[in-house]
């Protein structure tokens, strides 16, 4: 038996076009990374890859590019689940700050812990400031679930979970799963799924729009180690401007 797992990243949104921390503010998708999510579709079409059930976050720019690029290969009709264990992971009190800036006050050697250590998070964000979610509806119900911050690990120990409880159900049932998250809760999946170490995640990078295709064994392990790209040509290029942010 194979499965057959697809995972795409949210196209740019109007906050990676502006360099700024985003995590759990729920910014919509840049003219850019609208085109991008349409390419995505463009590229599930041509590699007659058609999702039969999609899995998102709660956050617009992920659920807009699963809308967007179903639409562009005709699969706009199929079940989807939403769940917070998807969201991109919680940047605590950097949520809106400038990567430059952030950069420039706290030299490359923080800077690169707060991006892309695997265990160590920002600083929490203060509860009732501008960019916290303590009062957004979607999360009234996940009490002291509620991240202030988060590390790679942590978004790993979240979501697990529903990878056991809903993802892999779905995969085991033979259906094709699009999952469309973000650059980290994806990271904490490949790293889940390549059994990437601690120290080797922190380079790895996911580029905005590409959908990345892993077909996986019995065991639900991949058949070829880190997938394959759908336009691999654009995804290593768009993995060095992903890892260049704040420079
Ligand atoms: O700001 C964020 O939420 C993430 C993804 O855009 O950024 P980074 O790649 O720096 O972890």
């Amino acid at each position: 038996m194979t499965a057959t797992l697809v995972l795409l990243r949210h196209g740019e949104s109007v906050w990676n076009a502006e360099n700024l921390f985003t995590g759990w503010v729920d910014v919509p998708l840049s003219e850019k990374g609208v085109v991008e999510a349409k390419r995505g579709g463009e590229l599930l079409r041509e590699a007659k890859l058609l999702p039969d059930v999609v899995h998102t976050s709660l956050l617009r720019r992920a659920i807009s590019t699963a809308n967007l690029a179903l639409d562009g290969c005709d699969r706009h009709w199929i079940d989807v689940r939403r769940d917070w264990r998807l969201n991109e992971r919680h940047y605590g009190a950097l949520q809106g700050k400038d990567k430059k800036q952030t950069l420039e006050a706290y030299g490359e050697e923080q800077f690169m812990l707060w991006r892309r250590s695997y265990d160590t998070p920002p600083p929490a964000i203060e509860l009732g400031s501008t960019y916290s979610q303590d009062e957004d509806p979607r999360y009234a119900g996940l009490g002291s679930d509620l991240p202030r911050t988060e590390c790679l690990k942590d978004v790993v120990a979240r979501l697990l979970p529903y990878w056991e409880k809903a993802i892999v159900p779905d995969l085991r049932s033979g259906k094709t799963v699009l999952v469309a998250a973000h650059g980290n809760s994806l990271r904490a999946l490949v790293k889940h799924l390549d059994g990437v170490s601690d120290e080797a995640i922190a380079g790895l990078n996911i580029p905005t729009g590409i959908p990345l295709r892993y077909d996986l064994d019995e065991d639900l392990k991949p058949v070829t180690a880190g997938g394959t790209y759908l336009d691999p040509e654009a995804a290593a290029g768009a993995i060095k401007a992903v890892a260049n942010q704040g420079r």
